[in-house]
């Protein structure tokens, strides 16, 4: 007996798409997953073989990319809407489109020194932090004689749409890298910062709510206002910032796995990508990790 083909589609997948709009010195970004299914006249495709009707998923991703060039992102409702009747009126064997969106919001990040403006003064013009997933941990240590408490916090994702470069580096003969001089910079925070309080009859106890705080605002802080030669010297910058604030931490220790965002090469449909659309790796990625301490601290925070 013969068996029938029932319903099938296909499409492209979670394609990352960042896109950042630079109206003079304050971008804006979008940040979306897209995934897209097509379906329509595909029986041939997978009855017989014939590729004819099929557009490869390769250019639905690359679709993506060029819409979100030539429209920008308003929305991921127009931006759905675009891409899906892209398909269905451009490609014949397309009948039906599905596109789903997920949007990862940013903020921007406020910090004293971002040029105050009439639009939302103490935001920084190319800096956001992600909104969302951020988690706050404490670690406690006591065997009956020595405290330790480390406080820190993970899942807190950052990005500079420009302010970074990566030039200068060591080359051997298996580097490919091209230097650039200007980069999205974009890492997910893991910091853990350990307290000088030793828990002694009669020592106060730090606040540590709002240690915790100012401890965040100042990496933040630290990530927005430095123009950055990688990312391993703006860690070092953050952890020094903390250092300066917070007179009861010891030492900080930062993991910052280096978010890759790649400009898509949009020369192919005849579009100039000027620094405008990303596709955002999620892996590999650089890890960059590192300790600031005091001078006389000896380091404590486990490396992992
Ligand atoms: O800030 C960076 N640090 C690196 O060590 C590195 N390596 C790399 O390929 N890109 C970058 N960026």
């Amino acid at each position: 007996m013969a068996h029938v083909l029932g319903q099938n589609q296909y499409g492209k997948a979670e394609t990352r798409v960042v896109r950042i709009t630079r109206s003079g010195a304050r971008h804006e970004i979008k940040d979306v997953s897209v995934s897209v299914a097509l379906s329509g006249d595909l029986d041939a495709m997978h009855l017989s073989g014939s590729n004819a009707h099929c557009l490869p998923t390769d250019s639905v991703k690359n679709t993506c990319y060029a819409l979100a060039k030539q429209y920008g992102i308003d929305s991921a409702e127009g931006y759905g809407i675009r891409l899906a009747r892209h398909f269905v009126a451009e490609v014949a064997p397309i009948h039906r489109a599905r596109v789903r969106i997920e949007e990862y919001v940013w903020d921007r990040i406020r910090t004293p020194r971002a040029p105050a403006r009439a639009t939302g003064a103490e935001e920084a013009d190319h800096s956001f932090v992600r909104r969302g997933g951020e988690v706050r941990t404490a670690e406690v240590h006591w065997d009956g004689k020595a405290l330790q408490v480390v406080s820190g916090l993970k899942g807190l994702v950052v990005m500079n749409s420009t302010g970074s470069e990566f030039r200068g580096y060591l080359k051997d003969r298996y580097t490919t890298l091209q230097e650039t001089d200007d980069r999205v910079l974009a890492t997910e925070v893991t910091a853990r910062w350990r307290h000088s309080f030793t828990g002694a009859e009669g020592e106060a106890e730090p606040g540590w709510d709002t240690g915790w705080a100012e401890v965040r605002d100042q990496l933040l802080e630290a990530f927005a206002e430095t123009y950055s030669h990688s990312l391993q010297q703006t860690l070092h910058a953050m952890g020094t910032r903390v250092l300066d604030h917070q007179p009861g931490v010891a030492e900080i220790r930062l993991q910052l796995p280096n978010r890759h965002h790649f400009p898509v090469d949009l020369e192919p449909f005849g579009l100039r990508n000027e620094n405008e659309v990303f596709h955002a790796a999620d892996r590999p990625y650089g890890l960059i990790e590192g300790t600031v301490h005091r001078e006389g601290a000896v380091p404590a925070i486990p490396v992992e």
